[in-house]
This record gives structure tokens, sequence and C-alpha cells, in this order.
């Protein structure tokens, strides 16, 4: 057993109990308890992905709506007049496009969801038709949801049987259209597999709930993998338990698992997430018989102190979003959930002079997140067995990784302020196909400039993120009034109303989903082609995680900040520890002007 102490600055999360005591941190004074490590860096994992990162089969992707360059070209609308060319002109890529206030008739981001619409069919707005039956007289169209392109390139060059998934699982997946790894999937299907605790880190929206789910459910459940007779591991009641920080996120893992397990066995999958009925949860616990459980960490470890979920033969624990559940909220019920999820009550004495540690058994704890703070690092490596990192091109013991100086942002090389350092896990974690930008206006404009912004883009399926609950609904107001519709989300909602509500907005019948931080992780709604802050966030990390909403699975998509002129400083600081450029702009004449950075310095 080790005793490490450090100094403490910040993000403290104390896990203690009358027998341990674990606190984790950036920059903290913490105290670990871990045990040796049992033996080095299984290369194997190494290597596993390596081989599959070398294969070079080809990817099938119709079935995922990718659409072959060629393809593009066929379905492609033919202009039509003079106006669409100039639509299709380019969206400046480098400085030396911008010419001073230029005019961007904008056809990056947005407006290539829009080119698509050959496939979607979007009325244009203001055209005349020569017969207009009153609007009561017509039927209500069908919601036509349009279709962004996915860029190949988030695809790995392996397929699932390359990575040894098992037929019944390969199968239910090409049922479903999935077809070919991401990258991240790739190189973290061997990893867990190989029984690596790991934690894995990648960009929003790159597919990293399968990443883990994949090797999961390859393990246990019916679609297994067959196992050579005699070595099979009897195992029963709950096998994986999933960790989500809210319940939208929780509710979206249970029904990716359900997805692939298929509707005869999706009952082997429980929701337990808070504000739903807990005695419910507590009944399909004991009917249904589950082998895998998705909550929150309140209902999760409320139940389980209740003693209704046994989770002592758990092999997989897996914390997703798991910066956000070690903050200081949540760290009674992570505490409770670290100590008993796969840990069998051990009477010896020797468990009991060396504390709940000491009582591993091997579960496999997996940490996911998009944006992996050092303080994560520490975590793992004190809950896990020799764990790695995984990402999407690499895989590295966790022990090789030290603590990052701040970096200085480019073009700042002479400051040595704190607050000029790169965000290296927020840099990490923003998806390359986004783009930036941010305008300023006055607070009373704001809700004007969203609606002009949405309208010069042309986005069909927008986020607009505040900071508070309170003014969510006076914005829906005020953009129902002109025209837009509009709906808001928040956690004062009900369950059931929170569900509708993403419901009805991801079936299209809502153009802007009024929010706050409630949705800025985990939330996956493919076809939102826009993000927008109509407050700024409070630091880089939840810049990255709201910008994530938008831009899925290497579709394009934009992030608009709106701000007040005294705030465009924290936009530029902004830039800096994201490394990317946020472009100044503004919204006139139903267009995007983009401004040379100088123009507003
Ligand atoms: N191999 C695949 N083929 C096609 N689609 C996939 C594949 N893997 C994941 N997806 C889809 O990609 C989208 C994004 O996946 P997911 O939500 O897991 O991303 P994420 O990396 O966890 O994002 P975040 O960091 O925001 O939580 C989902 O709609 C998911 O169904």
């Amino acid at each position: 057993m080790r005793l490490i102490m450090g100094q403490v600055h910040r993000n403290v999360l104390a896990l203690a109990s009358s027998r341990s005591c674990f606190v984790i941190g950036d920059h903290l004074p913490f105290r670990m308890l871990s045990l040796p490590r049992a033996s080095g860096f299984h290369q194997t994992a190494w290597r596993g992905s390596q081989t599959v990162e070398d294969s070079g089969s080809t990817l099938t992707l119709a079935s995922l709506e990718v659409q072959s360059k060629a393809d593009y070209v066929k379905k492609e609308r033919v202009p039509q007049s003079k106006a669409d060319y100039v639509k299709k002109e380019r969206v400046p890529q480098s400085k030396a496009d911008y010419v001073k206030k230029e005019r961007v008739q904008r056809t990056g981001g947005p407006k290539a969801s829009s080119r698509d619409s050959a496939f979607s069919v979007k009325p244009k707005k203001g055209s005349t038709l020569s017969l207009k039956p009153a609007k009561s007289a017509l039927p209500k169209p069908p919601v036509v949801k349009k279709k962004l392109k996915i860029d190949e390139a988030l695809f790995s060059a392996s397929s699932f049987e390359e990575l040894g998934l098992p037929p019944l699982l390969i199968d239910r997946l090409n049922k479903e259209g999935l077809t070919s790894p991401t990258e991240v999937q790739s190189a973290s299907i061997p990893v867990i597999s190989q029984r690596h605790d790991a934690v894995i880190q990648s960009y929003t929206g790159s597919g990293k709930t399968l990443a883990y789910l994949l090797p999961i459910l390859s393990e246990i459940g019916p679609l297994k993998r067959a196992r050579e007779q005699g070595n099979s591991e009897k195992r029963s009641g709950i096998e994986a338990v999933v960790v989500a920080p809210s319940r939208e996120l929780g509710m979206q893992i249970v029904r990716e698992v359900e997805k692939i397990l298929g509707p005869d066995d999706k009952r082997l999958v429980q929701q337990l997430v808070g504000g739903a009925n807990r005695s419910r949860q507590e009944e399909a616990l004991k009917k249904n018989k589950p082998i895998i459980v998705v909550g929150t960490p309140g209902r999760i470890s409320e139940i389980s102190a209740a003693g209704k979920l046994q989770t002592h033969n758990c092999r997989f624990l897996v914390l997703d979003e798991v910066d956000q559940l070690l903050s200081f909220n949540y760290r009674e019920d992570m505490h409770r959930i670290l100590e008993h999820v796969g840990r069998k009550p051990s009477t010896s004495s020797s468990s009991h002079i060396l504390g709940p540690l000491a009582r591993r058994s091997d579960r496999q704890t997996i940490l996911v997140s998009a944006t992996v703070p050092f303080s994560v690092i520490r975590a793992a490596r004190s809950w896990g067995h020799d764990p790695v990192l995984v990402r999407a091109k690499s895989v590295v013991p966790l022990d090789s990784i030290t603590v990052p100086r701040p970096m200085l942002s480019q073009g700042d090389p002479n400051s040595d302020s704190p607050t000029m350092s790169v965000n290296q896990a927020a840099v990490d974690s923003l998806p390359p196909s986004l783009e930036h930008y941010y305008c300023t206006t006055k607070a009373h404009h704001k809700v004007d400039t969203l609606r002009r912004c949405i309208h010069a883009l042309e986005a069909e399926t927008v986020i607009a993120f505040m900071n508070n609950t309170k003014p969510l609904k006076d914005v829906v107001f005020k953009l129902e009034a002109r025209g837009m519709k509009a709906i808001e989300l928040h956690g004062d909602l009900g369950k059931l109303a929170r569900s509708t509500v993403l419901k009805k907005f991801k079936a299209g019948e809502f153009r802007v989903l009024v929010t706050n931080e409630l949705s800025a992780r985990g939330l996956d709604i493919p076809e939102c082609d826009l993000v927008i802050n109509l407050d700024l966030p409070t630091d880089s990390t939840h810049y990255a995680h709201r910008a994530g909403r938008t831009g899925r699975l290497g579709r394009k998509g934009t992030v608009v900040s709106i701000c007040e002129e005294s705030e465009a400083f924290i936009m530029r600081k902004m830039r800096k520890q994201l490394g990317v450029a946020i472009k100044p702009c503004e919204f006139t004449e139903g267009q995007i002007t983009v401004h040379k950075e100088e123009d507003v310095e």
C-alpha cells in the first residue's frame, strides 16, 4: 500500500470514509491510497490497436448515409438563379481570405446542410405560390428531417469483425446500420476486451458511448462471445453499471444499449435515473433481472444503499463524463458507487487492515469524457490496475503521463499569465469540423441577434445556451413572437416534460432549443447544425462541451457566441485557450459579415 500526499489548489473531490480517504483534483493537496501495481503495462493492448489501425479494409458507410463525393455531386441541386451561385461562394478559410469587413455569403457549416436540401426539400421562405390555400385547410406537412453529411475521415480503416466482436453483436450492429467503427471505437474495443482499466478521451460526438458499450456487450448478455467449454465464467445479477451525470444522458445511453440488444432483450438494461419513480425502478430490477444498469449517481447510490441493487459481482463500472462526476456535487454518491460496485464484501482480516481497496475484485473501471484533466488521470491511477489512456489514435499507460506544464498560447509567447495558458483538455475535445464566431450586441438585442444569426446561417436545428433557468422562458416567448418555433429545457421541468421536449425537438417540431448547462454534456442530436451561446460559458471547458452539441460524428457545425461589447475580451481569451479561430462577425441583411480580428481589437 502506498500513501501519496500533495498540494491542493482547486477542484477538490474528497471521498472519505472511516477506512479510506481519496482527495483528487488539479494541483490539489491530495491523498491517495493505492495498491502496488500488479504488473507492468501489457504491450498487447497497444499492439492490438496498432494492428487495427494498420489494416486497410474498405469502408461500408452507405447505411450511415455517408455519401461519396461523387454521390454528392450527382445529387446536388442544380443552381437555378444567380442568387444560387452567390450562395455557393466559398467561406474564407485563412486570414488571407478575409478582406477588411468583407461581406461573406455563408456557405460552410449550416449552409452545407442546406446544400443537402436536395435530399430534404426545404421550402424556400418567401417563395410565391400562385394558389395558396388557407393555413387551416392544409394537412400538417410531415417534418422532413435534413441529413447532414458525415465526414468519412472519422471512421477507422478497420471493421467490427477485425476488432473481434462476436458475430451476434455484429449482426445487431449491421441491422442498426452501424457497419464501421469510429477511430476511438477501434482503439478502445481491443483495450477493454483485454481487461484493461481505461480512460477514454476523444472529442465530442466521436462515438465514445459505443466505444465502451461494445466491448462490454461482447462479454455480457445474449450477444456475448461464445466461450470455450469449461472456460465460461458463471455470473449472475448485474454485470455492468454505467453512471452519467444527467437523466438525459442516462436515458440516451439506455436507448443506445436497447438498440443494440434488440427488442426481445431490451429489458436487460434498466434505467436508474433521478426524477423517475423509484419504486417502479426497484420493481423492474426484481422482475426483469437486468445485466446492465445505467443511471445518475444519486439514484444508483440511493437504491444501492436501500439494499435493492446488488452490484458486488459487477464486472464493469463506467463513469461517463467522468470529469463532471468527480466534481464536488457528486462526491458522496460517487464514493458509495466506487466502494460497492464490483467489490465483494470480505470478512478476511487482511481486508479490514488494508481497507476497501484491498477488497477489489476484477471489476474493470472505464472513465470516459471529451475533457480529461489531470485530476481524472490521478483518479484512474488510484482506482485501476495498470490503467491506460485511450484516444482515437493512441493507447498509453497512465503511469507514463506526467502533470502537464501550462502551455502558453500561440501568439502570446511572452505572456506568463496563467489565464493565457492553453486548456489542453478543452482543445482535445473540440471536433475539427466546427466553425466558431462571436458577435457583440447590447443585452436587450441578444434575442434579435440570435434570430438574425439563425436566418443568416440558415440553421435548422439550433441549441441556444444560457447560464440561468429563469430567462429561458422569456427567450422562447420572444422567438415565438417573431415566428420562430422554440422550446425550453431545464432541470426544473419534470422528467416526463424533459423527455417530451427532447423528443419533439429531435423530431423537428421546434427549430430552437433554449436551454442551460443541463444540455451541455453528452446530448446527441445529430441534426443540430448551430450552437449559440446567449450567455458566455464560464470557462473554455464549458465552451467546448456546449460547442460539441453540433458537428456530431464529423458533420459540419457552427458555434456563435453572442455577447456584450464589454465581454468581447472573454471570447478573445477563450480563443487563445482553445487554440481555434473564433472569428468576430455580425449579422445584417440576412447575411453573416466576418471581420478581421484587428478591426475589433
Ligand atoms: N460506428 C458508428 N457508426 C455510425 N454512427 C455511430 C457510430 N458510433 C457512434 N455513432 C453515432 O454517433 C453519434 C455520437 O456518438 P456518441 O454520443 O457516443 O459521441 P460521444 O463521443 O460520446 O459524444 P459526447 O462527448 O458529446 O458525449 C451518435 O448518434 C451515435 O449513435
